[in-house]
């Protein structure tokens, strides 16, 4: 298997719509999606970089694992509905904490999906370019909510995540080009998302190429075999 140079995660509350986001990226497709158990994660190649995503269950049960899955990422998508505001809610209550264990320079973006549900309207337009395969995307139209979160609530959240991090806004891409608002059904804005990201992490992965593999103790390199001693006392 080819070895990932960055990994990229997505966290967000069950239902937002996570699995069907990355399914919409890989496989161009919008389908029935059962509940991740777990875990999973595809491995796409950018230019010349191998990029791990990795889908994560939303399920409270599967809480304890969140943080495992972001050790060492490069990027985490925070992801909500847009026509649920408790997911936002959520992301700050239940997954801020859980990116602890991620790297260090690690980016954050903030995902409204199904924009399609609301009365907002603009993600309209792609759905017949895309295409979508039947199933729960299907072809009937469904009554539009009214928005639950405004992409101002997604703004304010992205700078209480710097305040958390401890960063300085004027070191890290500015709010305004973190926060995101996706339909995995129709296909709106998720190409834009992801490529975004994966143009971000390169610079990562050319530092780290720089700075080289980290520092281990390669033991069979070392052959001198310690001289016995010619006594059997101890100095
Ligand atoms: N209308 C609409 N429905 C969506 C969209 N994205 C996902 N869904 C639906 O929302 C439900 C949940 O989608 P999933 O992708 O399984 O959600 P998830 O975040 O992976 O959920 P967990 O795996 O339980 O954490 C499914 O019925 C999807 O068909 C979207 O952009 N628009
Ligand atoms: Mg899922």
């Amino acid at each position: 298997m080819r070895k990932p140079d960055v990994k990229i995660v997505l966290l967000g509350d069950m239902n937002v719509g996570k699995t069907s986001l990355l399914h919409r990226y890989m496989e161009r497709r919008f389908q029935d999606t059962v509940s991740t158990v777990g875990g999973a994660f595809y491995l796409k190649q950018w230019r010349s970089y191998n990029i791990s995503i990795w889908d994560t269950a939303g399920r409270e049960q599967f809480h304890g694992l969140g943080s495992m899955y972001c050790r060492g990422a490069g990027a985490i998508i925070l992801t909500y509905d847009v026509s649920h505001l408790q997911s936002l809610v959520e992301l700050e209550d239940r997954f801020l904490g859980l990116t602890d264990t991620a790297n260090t320079d690690c980016l954050f973006a903030i995902v409204g999906n199904k924009v399609d549900l609301t009365e907002d309207g603009a993600a309209e337009d792609q759905e017949k370019e895309e295409g979508s395969s039947g199933g729960a995307a299907g072809s009937c139209v469904s009554a539009k909510v009214p928005k639950q979160v405004k992409l101002e609530d997604a703004v304010a959240l992205y700078k209480k995540i710097l305040k958390y991090k401890m960063l300085d806004e004027k070191d890290v891409p500015a709010a305004e080009k973190m926060c995101f608002e996706t339909s995995a059904k129709t296909g709106y804005n998720v190409d834009h998302l992801f490529e975004t990201l994966f143009d971000m992490v390169v610079p990562m992965i050319l530092r780290q190429r720089a700075e080289g593999p980290v520092q281990t103790v390669d033991i069979s390199s070392y052959n001198k075999q310690p001289k016995p001693m010619k006594s059997g006392c101890c100095a």
